[in-house]
């Protein structure tokens, strides 16, 4: 293997090329997104381009859109796949049992819509993602822009009752206003630092008026594949109970690098 990738960016780019081998002809393909799902969708147009692969690819943010569509994917909408034969997307943390924290880029929504309504969830990732307890990355909570300080404040409270650390929320932001979703939502980052009981957690704070969706990722990860900076890959499969490994073999001059 070579290139003149950082070290992340090779352990992002090689757990992305893994798990587009995934990807059949004629299949429904949730993707992703930020920079390791960037990668994913990088790899799986490589192979529309050069193997002539007809899959659709149903994006999870308007940045996935434009690149999906840049490296020539079809892009269609959920509502015109309907189903999902597979999704591949990124984490900021999984646990275990393939557990996850996402939503760092902001997309949990249609994410977590769109793994949901795929058969497969996989999930592409480096070492640095996985943890023992989830909860040291700041949970996303997308809530509508009404009222948002009222339903922070409800989050709060509702977090007293529970087991959790940390209490306190805060409003992400883009410069000096709120951040914006896809959705035109704000989202609130809590920050609990470990998370005890993640499915009651999850119901907990969807329960709350104006909460939209959190970041919690409860039984929908079926597989995850770690890359790491030397090449090689980690494929575990929580239905399977497997585990494998495998060597990602690439080179400075394939083609995915011309796009970048
Ligand atoms: O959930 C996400 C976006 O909402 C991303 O998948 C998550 O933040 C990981 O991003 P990256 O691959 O850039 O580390």
């Amino acid at each position: 293997m070579s290139s003149n990738l950082s070290p992340i960016d090779t352990a992002k780019f090689v757990a992305a090329k893994k798990a587009v081998d995934f990807v059949e002809d004629k299949m429904r393909v949730g993707l992703g997104t930020g920079s390791t799902a960037a990668w994913m969708v990088r790899a799986l147009g490589e192979r529309v381009r050069e193997e002539g692969l007809s899959i659709v690819g149903v994006p999870t943010s308007t940045r996935t859109a434009e690149l999906a569509a840049q490296v020539g994917i079809k892009v269609v909408s959920l509502d015109e796949a309907r189903w999902l034969d597979l999704t591949i997307d990124g984490a900021d943390e999984f646990d275990d049992d393939l557990n996850l924290i996402k939503g760092g880029g902001g997309a949990l929504l249609q994410e977590k819509i769109v793994a949901t309504a795929s058969d497969t969830m996989v999930v592409i990732t480096d070492p640095s993602k996985h943890v023992e307890h989830l909860g040291a990355f700041p949970l996303p909570v997308e809530v509508v822009p009404f009222g948002w300080q009222t339903t922070k404040a409800l989050i709060e409270e509702s977090l007293d009752s529970m087991d959790v650390l940390g209490r306190s929320g805060t409003l992400r932001m883009n410069g000096e206003a709120p951040f914006v979703t896809d959705e035109g939502n704000h989202i609130v980052d809590l920050h609990l630092q470990r998370i005890e009981d993640a499915r009651k957690l999850s119901l907990v704070l969807n329960q709350i008026p104006g909460v939209v969706e959190n970041g919690l990722f409860i039984d929908i990860c079926d597989r995850v594949v770690i890359g790491h900076q030397d090449g090689r890959v980690e494929v575990i499969d929580i239905n399977e109970g497997t585990h494998q490994e495998s060597l990602i073999e690439f080179a400075d001059d394939d083609n995915i690098f011309k796009d970048l």
